[in-house]
């Protein structure tokens, strides 16, 4: 008798700490490898658990001996698991100008280069050529170059007479000006019309972008979102891995496919959980490996559409490597023509000379530069804001 309460005691209390888990914050990471969706496994909340053990019929035996009811048992608090602790990201708001000093490789080519020529008492048509060419070298490419070029030319008397501090205000209202100040840079990621904000993640492999999922998924939390992760790059299992991995530090349930499996239906079953959840935010991560571009593109048409059914997508970023320079925009514009981009993220600035690549890919594919990498950190991307770059590719005193 003393055994049967004590296994139902613990039973509830079992039951009643998973439950507070999950509840708590709504984001935790569960696995149900059982689940036979479409050969996909997912990793998701489980449904509301019983607060009580499931009791069988009660079966007719006129000569059982009829057990007492347990007595109610008194609970102690829900102790959280050990170990269990979730990061707590800093917020978006400000982050590029705390990681602007990552831009040191550009700094030194472009903005001390730059500096340097227009510091010199009477500039010639050589320091004009040599202007010109440490604006290209970094990739600013030729249509902005020539307008900074044209400005700066403009104002030669001003540079003839201006100070250190004021050469560098100059440059940094120039480039601010090359980096589309205006472009509305918002990030769909909020609720709407009753559906969480539905980011889709493309890109080339290795450009950086599963981990570029999970740092958005901290940039989100740290803005106080509640967020679902879809693991829908399914070519390489480890993806998956990798993204659950950073989704299980802020508390972010994620949604994962077998190797090789669908990434519609890991896509499906993302946005299907998050609308559910009512989460703010599902980002889905998508594949890049694709080897032709018909392949390419009616994959992620499929993951567009078939999410489509349950939330419309609200913001698709293209992740592009900075580092490979104009290839990426080659790169970038097979993903253009397959799916409809509404923002890039650059990654890698923090390796590059070439920072100046912001303004030639902004330019060349008519699309926004919504979120920059600047590192390796976990939090290591921000919102891209042009004064506050253009002021990191110059330098400070
Ligand atoms: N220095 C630096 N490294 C970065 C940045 N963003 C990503 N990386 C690194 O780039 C490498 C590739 O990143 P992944 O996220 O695995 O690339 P991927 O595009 O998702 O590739 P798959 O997972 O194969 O799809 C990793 O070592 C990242 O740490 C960045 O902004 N700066």
């Amino acid at each position: 008798m003393e055994f049967v309460l004590i296994a139902v005691a613990i039973l509830v209390l079992a039951l009643v700490v998973g439950a507070a888990l999950l509840v708590g914050r709504g984001k935790r990471t569960t696995r149900l490898d059982d689940d036979a969706l479409g050969g996909t496994t997912l990793t998701r909340p489980r449904p509301p658990q019983p607060t009580a053990p499931p009791t069988a019929p009660p079966v007719e035996q006129p000569d059982a001996v009829v057990p007492e009811a347990p007595p109610a048992v008194e609970l102690p608090p829900a102790e959280p698991e050990p170990g269990l602790v979730f990061e707590t990201p800093p917020p978006s708001a400000g982050r590029l100008v705390r990681l602007r000093s990552r831009l040191a490789r550009s700094q030194s080519s472009l903005g001390r280069g730059l500096l340097t020529v227009l510091a010199r008492e009477k500039l010639t048509e050589d320091d004009w050529e040599e202007i010109e060419e440490t604006l290209l070298a970094a990739d600013v490419g030729v249509t902005a170059t020539t307008q900074i070029v044209e400005r700066l030319r403009t104002q030669s008397m001003v540079l003839a007479t201006a100070s250190g501090a004021e050469l560098r205000e100059l440059l940094v209202r120039e480039l601010t000006a090359v980096l589309g100040p205006d472009l509305d840079r918002t990030l769909g990621t909020d609720r709407r019309d009753g559906h969480p904000g539905v980011v889709l993640v493309v890109g080339v492999n290795g450009a950086g972008k599963t981990t570029t999922v999970g740092k958005i998924a901290r940039v989100l939390v740290g803005d106080g979102k509640s967020v679902v992760l879809g693991a829908a790059d399914t070519f390489r299992a480890a993806a998956a891995d990798q993204l659950e991995t950073w989704g299980e530090r802020v508390g972010v349930l994620t949604v994962r496919g077998r190797e090789g499996g669908d990434p519609a239906s890991v896509a499906f079953e993302a946005v299907k959980t998050g609308n559910e959840a009512e989460v703010d935010t599902v980002v889905v991560d998508t594949a890049g490996r694709l080897h032709t571009k018909s392949g390419l593109m009616d994959e992620l048409g499929k993951v567009k559409r078939v999410v489509e059914k349950q939330a419309p997508v609200t913001e698709v970023l293209l992740v592009l490597d900075a580092t490979t320079g104009q290839n990426g925009v080659v790169q970038a514009r097979v993903f253009t023509e397959a799916v409809e981009v509404t923002g890039i993220v650059l990654t890698k600035l923090d390796g590059t000379a070439k920072g100046g690549i912001v303004v030639s890919v902004q330019r060349e594919l008519g699309i926004p530069v919504k979120l920059i990498g600047l590192g390796e950190g976990p939090d290591d991307l921000a919102p891209f804001e042009p004064r506050a770059f253009a002021e990191g590719l110059v330098g400070q005193e």
